[in-house]
């Protein structure tokens, strides 16, 4: 047989490939472990990584992917209509997509191992007419079939789709969609009538190797929303290969082996300790689940299979740790249920008719939303104009600019003694008016730098804000109206878990991203004094209009004090990997400062009450005085009570010494 002295690749057995240095074989094995690292904090990771073979199980699946005189795979036949398909008893997998998407590329990848096998692929879209049964042992059967879309055959649909129906022996289908082009129209065709078959299939992003990385990253998530929003019968994990190089198609062996019921996975034991890492690894983020790969010399063969882990040739592979990627869904989940419990208590703090009053005749509320949407954005404009930073961080600090106000605002507010009915309705309010301001702001401002069409705005994610803020400060409103002695106590709870809630995210936002804190020094500096301006500007507008000092407090935190969760959703939605390395950084180091300011603020304000003002039981007069500067805080000393009076908040509680 001519084609059986044909060389396999070298890289087409994963034992061959583990000679390879290690930071390659981990790219060919799990080939998303190369583009983790260019996704931004926040990004759902566990689903790309769900079918975590060990090293052990690639192996033991590459066996069943290798011939021998008792294990044959061949070509069996071929067929144009389903009453021609073989009656088998094997377990069948087989591969759809458009035409010239690399079917028939992928299954000659996985088949690589066998010398005598031809599976014939061509440039010429519409290259396979048939659908293509190929046996593996008595194991399972692989078909090949006709793309649609381009080309495809005119009994596409007979010969496809009633094998989709009626193919009884069928467990997997894999749907091909070329990963340097994304999902098209059509491919969102056949995701229907997969979902409309019920079948469980499995989507395949085939040429990785094509076409930028940014590309490939983008049509990844892309692909993920879409398999996490509109599919049921999809693995949520798509698999990436690129047939010409080998990358995920070890990984795709494994996979297939085990759907059919020939591999039950062992355990993939977790030996993932830092140690284990190389200089290799130092290139992923820190939130990286897949960041152990143990260097070659640190682990022998003996003491590899004992611990479960399998060393193949010279070096020792061990499987992914997950253990940061549960710490990171265990941590939002704690400081998501927190923050409903902090916002909860803040609710507590909130007088329904003085809400309704904000409501009903809102110029604090209209001064905060000059502020936050006037002042906040110019800046941004301004500090970028003057420091000439490259248009793609420019766009970012526009971005956080438009971002409406934080949570954080609240609590902090609660501490400066600010307006807590003012500063709830001002989050609230900024975030709805958000949906229409934000696309506005960055239409006007970032023309100049890019085209605003580039920028997505996530509307669901301004939602849940929304959400997660309304529905406990509506529980608080409630308690505190029914029952006031039980809202103060919820309260003094709240608040100091309120202020222990900040540091935690800093600290561990801090950690978590450290990857992230190498950045252009300039961005530092705006980092720096950004906030600083927001809050300035904000305290003198809104002292400028007359408001009072407490309330100016109220104004200034929450226009300095932005939603930098919400600004780093839209840029990573919005830029590809390699934009996104220089500007990601900018909402963490704006958050810090914006976090550092505030609660520096928040430290002098307490502790100047503490001390200066012992005299006065003021902590529940919300007008207490004015924090900046010594004649005013003598003013405050004087006048604390008039200032309280203006507000009309005193009740009669309020009796200065
Ligand atoms: N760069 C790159 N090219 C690929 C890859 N896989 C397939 N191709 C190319 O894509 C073209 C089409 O490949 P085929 O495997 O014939 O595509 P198909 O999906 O079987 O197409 P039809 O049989 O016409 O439906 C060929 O020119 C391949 O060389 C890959 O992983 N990387
Ligand atoms: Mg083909």
């Amino acid at each position: 047989v001519p084609l059986g002295q044909r060389h396999t690749h070298t890289l087409a057995s994963f034992r061959e490939a583990s000679r390879l240095p290690e930071r390659r074989l981990r790219g060919l094995l799990f080939p998303f472990s190369e583009l983790e690292g260019h996704l931004a904090p926040g990004v759902r990771r566990g689903e790309f990584s769900l079918f975590q073979p060990s090293v052990r199980d690639v192996s033991r699946a590459e066996q069943l992917f290798t011939p021998s005189p008792k294990h044959r795979i061949d070509y069996f036949t071929s067929a144009v209509r389903m009453d021609h398909a073989p009656g088998m008893q094997q377990p069948e997998v087989c591969f759809i997509g458009r035409s010239n998407v690399g079917k028939s590329s992928l299954i000659r990848a996985l088949f690589s191992l066998v010398p005598g096998l031809e599976v014939r692929v061509s440039k010429t879209p519409g290259h396979t007419k048939k659908l293509n049964f190929y046996r593996v042992g008595k194991a399972f059967t692989v078909v090949d079939m006709p793309g649609y879309g381009y080309r495809a055959p005119e009994d596409f649909r007979d010969m496809v789709e009633s094998y989709l129906e009626e193919r009884t022996s069928l467990v997997r289908t894999f749907l091909l969609l070329d990963g340097s082009v994304g999902l098209q129209e059509v491919d969102k065709i056949a995701v229907e009538m997969c979902e409309e078959l019920g079948l469980p299939y499995v989507i395949v992003l085939t040429k990785i190797d094509k076409g930028s990385r940014g590309v490939l990253l983008r049509n990844l998530l892309q692909l993920q929303e879409v398999i996490h929003r509109h599919t049921g019968g999809c693995y949520p994990q798509p698999f990436l290969v690129s047939s010409t190089q080998f990358s995920g198609i070890y990984l795709l062996r494994c996979f297939i082996a085990h759907v059919t019921g020939n591999l039950d996975l062992e355990m993939a034991v977790n030996q993932g300790t830092p140690k284990g890492l190389d200089s290799t690894s130092q290139a992923q983020t820190p939130g990286s689940t897949m960041s152990a790969l143990a260097s070659s010399s640190a682990v022998l063969p003996p003491s590899c299979s004992s611990n479960a882990t399998l060393c193949s040739g010279t070096s020792c592979l061990v499987p992914p740790s997950n253990f940061n990627e549960i710490l990171s869904v265990v941590l939002s989940a704690v400081l998501t249920v927190m923050l409903a419990m902090v916002m909860f208590a803040m609710g507590c703090t909130v007088d329904i008719y003085k809400l309704w009053g904000h409501i009903r005749r809102p110029w604090g509320i209209f001064v905060g939303f000059l502020c936050q949407f006037g002042i906040m954005p110019f800046t941004a404009f301004a500090l970028s104009l003057a420091f000439n930073v490259l248009p793609i961080q420019a766009v970012a600090i526009l971005i956080m600019g438009c971002c409406p106000g934080g949570s954080s605002s609240n609590i902090l507010a609660y501490w400066l003694d600010g307006d807590m009915d003012l500063s709830i309705s001002m989050t609230t309010c900024s975030s709805i008016l958000a949906m229409g301001m934000m696309p506005l702001c960055l239409l006007i401002y970032t023309s100049v730098w890019t085209s605003a069409d580039t920028i997505q705005i996530p509307y669901e994610s301004i939602g849940i804000t929304l959400v997660s803020l309304l529905i406990p400060v509506a529980l608080g409103i409630y308690v505190k109206n029914r029952w006031p002695s039980a809202a103060k106590k919820i309260l003094q709870v709240g608040s100091i878990m309120g202020i222990a809630l900040i540091v935690i995210i800093a600290v561990v936002g801090g950690v978590l991203y450290q990857s992230s804190w190498v950045i252009s020094p300039y961005l530092w500096v705006i980092g720096a004094i950004y906030p600083v301006i927001g809050f300035g500007l904000g305290f003198l507008l809104a002292r400028f209009v007359g408001q009072p000092y407490y309330r100016c407090r109220t104004i200034a935190l929450e226009t300095g004090f932005q939603n930098a969760q919400l600004c780093s959703t839209i840029i990573q939605l919005s830029f590809s990997p390699e934009e996104l390395e220089v500007m990601f950084s900018f909402p963490l180091i704006y958050s810090i400062f914006q976090l550092v300011v505030a609660v520096g603020s928040v430290g002098a304000y307490q502790l100047y009450k503490k001390h200066c003002r012992k005299a006065s039981p003021l902590e529940d007069c919300e007008g207490a005085e004015p924090s900046d500067g010594e004649e005013k805080k003598e003013h405050a000393l004087e006048n604390g009570g008039f200032q309280c009076d203006e507000n009309g908040n005193l009740d009669g509680k309020f009796t200065p010494l």
